[in-house]
């Protein structure tokens, strides 16, 4: 298994007017995520799936339970940091924020591969025209900055990125919902192509049960900080959990009338 929760519980402190109350925004979530394996994670709004995700990545501390990778624990210092980015990469809603405004696409492409490959000069620049390739952006945008590119050709850049890692895992959180539904198609196919030539695995985080489907075989559906229900492959195993449920038949019913 390469990424396995058990039992992960995430809860908020917060402080009101002296009065101190804590929020359980995950509530012992178990998840199993094979290599190569697309799941998409779904749910209303609050439900505590960027949580989930940040708790993966280890952008929040955990305060029950525990997540391994490869069997290794990402809570309990098996993995270094270094080693977790490695393995598991996050691209989120707006990810432009991560992209320094004084940096050629090129360059911001150039930085993880500088980071972990020990590559030429020659070979770097090559790499650099298949990923920029690989997100449907031509090698003229390499030389464009950040601020010359539209949120969706910034999105990509990101998703460039990520890949450029090499990671097992990339994690979608809502990255493609700001981009119109054509953009939306173009970076599923290219994801699921991608997948195919890689293996990689994705978590594919939406509260738009039509896009998950899209990219995604297995479906996992939150609701109010907990996992209700997991189906491996969605064209053939049913939902049971009337949250599940209802959420299905919502989507049919858009479906239909789109
Ligand atoms: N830093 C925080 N401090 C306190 N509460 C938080 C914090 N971050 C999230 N929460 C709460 O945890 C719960 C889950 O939030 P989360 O962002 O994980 O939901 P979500 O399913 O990703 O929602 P959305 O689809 O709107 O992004 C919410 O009730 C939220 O208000």
């Amino acid at each position: 298994m390469f990424l396995k929760l058990e039992s992960v519980t995430k809860e908020y402190q917060t402080q009101r007017r002296f009065r101190s109350s804590s929020i359980t925004a995950v509530d012992t979530v178990s998840l199993n995520i094979k290599k190569g394996e697309r799941i998409g994670l779904v749910g209303e709004s609050g439900s505590g799936k960027s949580t989930l995700a940040k708790l993966i990545t280890k952008f929040e501390s955990i305060t029950k339970g525990e997540i391994f990778i490869n069997g290794y624990s990402v809570h309990n210092g098996d993995l270094s940091e270094l080693e977790l980015y490695k393995k598991v990469q996050l691209v989120f809603q707006d990810s432009s924020f991560s992209l320094s405004p004084r940096m050629p696409v090129k360059a911001l492409i150039e930085e993880p591969l500088r980071n972990f490959f020990k590559l030429n000069k020659e070979e770097r620049e090559k790499k650099c025209f298949s990923l920029i390739q690989k997100v449907g952006l031509d090698e003229t945008f390499l030389e464009r900055y950040p601020g010359e590119l539209s949120g969706g050709q910034k999105q990509r850049v990101c998703i460039a990125r990520a890949i450029a890692v090499e990671p097992e895992l990339i994690i979608f959180d809502e990255s493609l919902a700001s981009l119109d539904q054509p953009a939306q198609m173009s970076i599923i196919h290219m994801l699921l192509d991608l997948q195919k030539e890689k293996g990689l695995a994705y978590l594919f985080i939406t509260h738009d049960l039509a896009s998950a489907k899209k990219l995604c075989e297995g479906i996992a559906v939150m609701y109010k900080g907990k996992i209700v229900e997991v189906v491996k492959d969605w064209k053939t195993d049913p939902f049971t959990h009337p949250y599940a449920k209802l959420l299905f038949h919502k989507n049919e019913v858009k479906t239909i009338f789109l």
